[in-house]
């Protein structure tokens, strides 16, 4: 069973950097990402992927979306959630793709 992309946004991926206490870009990609969110149906799992758009190849995040997580929109074009490990945030190019994402993951929160 594969996996079905529910979303595709475009956004610049940012991860915090405690130490800083400052947003960076994700490793390895400047600019703009497109953002998705796969469904995978068999065992009804969601992960958030962002591949470079200068590069498909590179997989700028990927990252499970868990039940009861918290997606917070900060702002209409900045969105942000949190693991044990580190702080997510996604600076959309509209705020048309900052909704339609929201939408997708709040759709893949009420399912899990
Ligand atoms: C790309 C630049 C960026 C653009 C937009 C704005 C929007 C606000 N903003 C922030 O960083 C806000 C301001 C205060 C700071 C303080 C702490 C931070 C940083 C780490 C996480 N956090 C939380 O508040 C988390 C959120 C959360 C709540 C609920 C669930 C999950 C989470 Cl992650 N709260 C917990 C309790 O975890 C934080 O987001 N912060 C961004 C920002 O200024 N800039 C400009 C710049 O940095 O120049």
């Amino acid at each position: 069973m594969s996996e079905v992309s529910t979303v595709k946004s475009r956004a610049s991926v940012m991860m915090y950097n405690n130490e800083k206490k400052a947003w960076e870009p994700a490793e390895g990609v400047r600019g703009m990402s497109h953002v998705q969110v796969y469904h995978h149906e068999g065992n009804n799992t969601f992960r958030i992927v962002g591949r470079s758009m200068t590069d498909h190849q590179v997989v700028v995040i990927n990252c499970s979306i868990i039940r009861n997580m918290k997606y917070n929109a900060a702002t209409p074009t900045f969105h942000q959630w949190r693991d044990q490990r580190q702080v997510y945030g996604l600076n959309f190019h509209s705020k048309d793709d900052a909704a339609q994402f929201k939408d997708a993951v709040d759709e893949a929160l009420d399912t899990l």
